[in-house]
């Protein structure tokens, strides 16, 4: 039989792409937000008892980080005590589940990469919840994945690469954080990490593959470099920005004063992954390629006055 699938968020940038990712695993049912809300805890226990999914794919989460600064209450039952519900019906169910959680759920005053044993440490609220978010499946759902990712972005949906298109449209400079490091990572790329992770353990082969697994693309970047690469690839695809690449200029954090405090490093080592999933992620660079690609491509930008005559190869 075809397993059911639960996937939340689904009108989100993770969860957009978990619908084509997961559909060959079995029947996937995405509730929106009015039947299935993270903040009405009865209406999703309904859901669940009504529902009875075999797999439970968690991507709806409070993702506004300066924002959660004063929203704690909310972002904490959003990102914590909803995820803690899902688990226990897991757990008592014998569902599998998946929960993101974050690069940001460290402190960033480790010099290398993170591994998943390294101890969490977060100076934000937002990081807070996620971390306990992630406390709370592991411990209710025994046959859980808990995927650390960062920085995501997709042709859809709110991330920092629309945020750079938008900015270099209408400014001549931006001042970009170069002190904080992590990897972008494409929303693709983590639908179909999870897709694969979900059949190969179904398939019962791997004798152990639960737990805490640090998902992200190859490679590393400051805010800065990442908005330079941005600014590069859509002038080389001829679209016409108001800032040049060398008017993407590097400032320090603090510089760029924020509610909430991000780590100076967020890369994580996926190690893990590759030792026990048997997979190797792509450079970020890809990713960003891939994401430009189906921008430029969509007919929601083809009569826009900046895409005219822009065009680009992969
Ligand atoms: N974005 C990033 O850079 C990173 C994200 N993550 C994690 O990855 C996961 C996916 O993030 P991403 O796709 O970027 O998030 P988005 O902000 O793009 O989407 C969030 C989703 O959550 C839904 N949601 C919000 N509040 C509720 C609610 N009360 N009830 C039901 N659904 C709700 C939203 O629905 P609606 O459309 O109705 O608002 C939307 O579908 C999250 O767990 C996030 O913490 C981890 C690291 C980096
Ligand atoms: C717009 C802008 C941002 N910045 C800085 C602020 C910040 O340090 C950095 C990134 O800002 P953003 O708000 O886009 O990104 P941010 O919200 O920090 O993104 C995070 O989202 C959550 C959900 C996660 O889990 C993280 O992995 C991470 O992806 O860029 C500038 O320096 N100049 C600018 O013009
Ligand atoms: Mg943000």
């Amino acid at each position: 039989m075809r397993p059911t699938i639960l996937v939340t968020g689904s009108s989100g940038q993770l969860g957009f792409e978990l619908l084509r990712a997961l559909a060959p695993l079995g029947k996937v049912h995405a509730p929106v937000r009015a039947e299935f809300d993270l903040a009405r805890p009865e209406r999703m226990q309904a859901w669940l008892d009504r529902v009875r999914p075999d797999i439970i794919v968690n991507a709806a989460a409070y993702t506004a980080v300066d924002q959660a600064e004063s929203k704690q209450a909310l972002a904490f039952a959003l990102n914590a005590a909803a995820p803690e519900l899902m688990a226990r019906w897991a757990g008592a169910h014998g569902a599998l589940m998946v929960q993101y959680s974050t690069d940001y759920v460290f402190d960033g005053s480790k010099s290398g990469r993170y591994v998943e044993t390294d101890v969490p440490g977060t100076r934000m609220i937002y990081g807070a919840s996620k971390l306990a978010g992630e406390q709370a499946v592991l411990a209710h759902a025994p046959r859980s994945l808990v995927l650390r990712v960062g920085w995501l972005f997709s042709a859809f949906g709110n991330n920092f690469l629309h945020t750079i298109l938008r900015l270099a449209l209408e400014r001549t400079s931006l001042s970009i954080v170069a002190d904080q490091i992590g990897t972008p990572t494409s929303t693709q790329l983590v639908a179909d990490v999870t897709a694969h992770m979900l059949s190969a353990s179904l398939s019962g082969k791997l004798s152990e593959p639960w737990g805490i697994y640090h998902v992200s693309a190859s490679g590393e970047a400051s805010w800065h470099e990442y908005a330079r690469h941005i600014v590069h690839e859509l002038t080389l695809d001829g679209v016409k920005l108001a800032c040049a690449e060398a008017d993407v200029l590097a400032i320090g954090s603090s510089d760029w004063p924020t509610p909430a405090s991000r780590p100076a490093n967020s890369r994580l080592d996926c190690s893990k992954l590759a030792q026990n999933f048997d997979l190797n992620l792509p450079h970020w660079h890809e990713g960003v390629s891939y994401a430009l690609a189906q921008l430029l491509r969509s007919g929601a930008l083809r009569n826009t006055r900046w895409t005219q005559g822009a065009r680009r190869k992969l």
